[in-house]
């Protein structure tokens, strides 16, 4: 089984976009984790369009409360991310080698340049008791890399899989991420992956054995609004249909 991580950072988009506490984030871990999800994810960015830091200090309350549910925290490695995952000790950190400005995540670590800044930042984050992910491109000379690190996990950054979904490459592509994740187990590291999963994209590329979890934010959001909006619109007409 895989474990399902929801990424809040949408929710709290949604938020920030009008200044109130509508909708609430902690509500909608609370509503998630009462459904079975098995983790929240975070990805708090330096300048918290998304989920904040207070957001992620109060989710790892919460998180503490759910003894079966993981907190996942991931993001740029900066010293005060840093100082947030030891403050907040998340079940696991997930390293990604993010720019402040970029729009989202879209390439995992280089290890031939970031060894020594990994290996030591996963040596932190074992002291802490956190666990240590890395987000990485399905490459199996980065994976062997990661290894050398004394990374717990990788992260599969999954956006060219699921760009390749339905088309002529899916399967070339998919064996590309097979490949990652059976290097990757025999070396000794969990594997996760993430990005642009979804709901049709999701079933094919667990046929991969191995994978622990999957974290998921963007598409489920959408998805959560396209199978919702019948529903409301409904209600919203009937309310209008019955007006004097
Ligand atoms: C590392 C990763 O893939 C996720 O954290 C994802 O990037 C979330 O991104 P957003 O911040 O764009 O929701
Ligand atoms: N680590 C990936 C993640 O948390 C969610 O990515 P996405 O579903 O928002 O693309």
């Amino acid at each position: 089984m895989t474990a399902l991580s929801v990424n809040l950072n949408k929710i709290a988009l949604l938020r920030n976009s009008r200044g109130r506490d509508y909708p609430n984030v902690l509500q909608y871990a609370q509503k998630l984790l009462a459904m079975g999800v098995d983790g929240i994810t975070v990805h708090p960015r330096q300048d918290e369009r998304h989920a904040t830091r207070k957001d992620t200090r109060e989710l790892a309350n919460l998180i503490k409360h759910h003894p079966s549910a993981e907190f996942n925290v991931e993001g740029f490695p900066s010293e005060s991310f840093m100082a947030l995952i030891a403050e907040t000790k998340p079940d696991q950190c997930t390293l990604v080698p993010d720019g402040p400005d970029q729009l989202t995540s879209d390439h995992g670590w280089d290890l031939h340049q970031h060894a020594t800044e990994v290996t030591t930042l996963a040596q932190q984050l074992n002291h802490m008791n956190v666990r240590c992910s890395v987000f990485l491109d399905p490459d199996l000379e980065q994976v062997r890399l990661a290894a050398q690190c004394g990374v717990d996990r990788i992260e599969l950054y999954t956006e060219s899989y699921a760009q390749a979904y339905g088309q002529d490459n899916q399967h070339e592509v998919l064996a590309r991420y097979r490949e990652a994740t059976k290097l990757a187990t025999s070396l000794g590291l969990g594997v996760n992956a993430g990005h642009d999963l979804d709901l049709h994209n999701l079933k094919d590329f667990l046929t991969i054995p191995d994978i622990l979890e999957v974290s998921i934010g963007h598409a489920l959001t959408i998805e959560s609004l396209e199978m919702g909006v019948g529903q409301v619109i409904s209600r919203y007409l009937e309310i209008c249909a019955s007006a004097a």
